[in-house]
């Protein structure tokens, strides 16, 4: 059985599939509950290193012994990758419902980030529009902040890595590679025609931007297709099928993690 992060029985976590966050993002994890609790009055989210009176900050001594004490973070990270239309958010769906993860949809925290017209809103809009991809100290600030708000640790991180920048970036902030990878292979044509269907009013579903969209995944994603079959981590998905078919050949990988748990 899967087991929840925010308990401290960490002696029961099985060891080569769960992540022990290393100390960069153990780092930004304290760096940003210390400052939660000397910035805002009454923050209730974070138990164990805040107190009411304030606590001195940990030491990095402190820090690292609560990684080998096993104490604070252990997540369990899979990247699901795939072309435009391939399915990735659909099967992402069946996977919460099956598995109880946490989706992670780094296009919806962008397209989020464009509705909030945060300070980031236009450059995001106009970058998805030309079908480029958003630097990746954007995006993966957004995904770090996802990863320290839930108190679930399983998460699916749908549409990303995109680069290898990407990827890169991700290891040197968060500190971790992903557990496995899920890779949702799709014909050309095929994505053209759902995207074209998809009818969710983006920005980014017309057949120019597709068509850009699809360079870039050939140019920049099968890099990072290639890296993570190279270790071993990536499950190809045949992603032609009806959406149940296509799950069926998803479920195995989570089933199997979930019997070594
Ligand atoms: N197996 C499938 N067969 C046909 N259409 C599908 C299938 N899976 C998803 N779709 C549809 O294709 C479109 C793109 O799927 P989506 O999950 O949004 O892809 P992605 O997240 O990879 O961009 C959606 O309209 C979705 O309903
Ligand atoms: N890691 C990412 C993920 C998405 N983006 C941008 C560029 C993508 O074309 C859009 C939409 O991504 P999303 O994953 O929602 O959509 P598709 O899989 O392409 O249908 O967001 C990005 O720049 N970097």
């Amino acid at each position: 059985m899967w087991r929840r992060a925010s308990t401290s029985t960490s002696s029961s976590l099985s060891s080569s599939f769960i992540i022990k966050s290393s100390s960069s993002l153990l780092n930004l994890f304290f760096i940003s509950q210390h400052h939660h609790a000397s910035s805002s009055s009454s923050s209730s989210s974070s138990s164990s290193s805040s107190s009411s009176s304030s606590p001195p900050p940990l030491t990095m001594m402190q820090q690292q012994q609560q990684v080998n004490d096993g104490i604070p973070i252990s997540r369990f990270i899979t990247f699901v990758l795939g072309g435009p239309g391939s399915g990735k958010g659909t099967q992402c769906t069946k996977i919460v419902e099956t598995f109880g993860f946490n989706h992670i949809s780094a296009g919806d925290l962008l397209r989020r980030e464009i509705v909030s017209d945060t300070k980031y809103g236009s450059m995001i809009l106009n970058t998805i529009k030309q079908g480029k991809i958003v630097p990746s100290e954007v995006t993966v600030k957004l995904i770090l902040r996802e990863l320290e708000s839930s108190h679930n640790h399983k998460f699916l991180i749908d549409g990303f890595p995109r680069s290898e920048e990407n990827r890169i970036a991700f290891e040197q902030i968060i500190g971790a590679e992903p557990n496995t990878v899920l890779f949702f292979d799709c014909p050309e044509e095929e994505m053209v025609k759902r995207v074209l269907s998809r009818n969710q009013g983006r920005v980014d579903d017309n057949i120019d931007t597709i068509k850009k969209r699809l360079k870039v995944f050939e140019a920049l994603n099968r890099p990072v297709i290639d890296h993570y079959a190279k270790k071993g981590k990536l499950h190809k998905i045949n992603a032609v099928g009806t959406v149940d078919e296509i799950f069926e050949q998803v479920r195995p990988v989570f089933a199997a993690f979930e019997q070594l748990n």
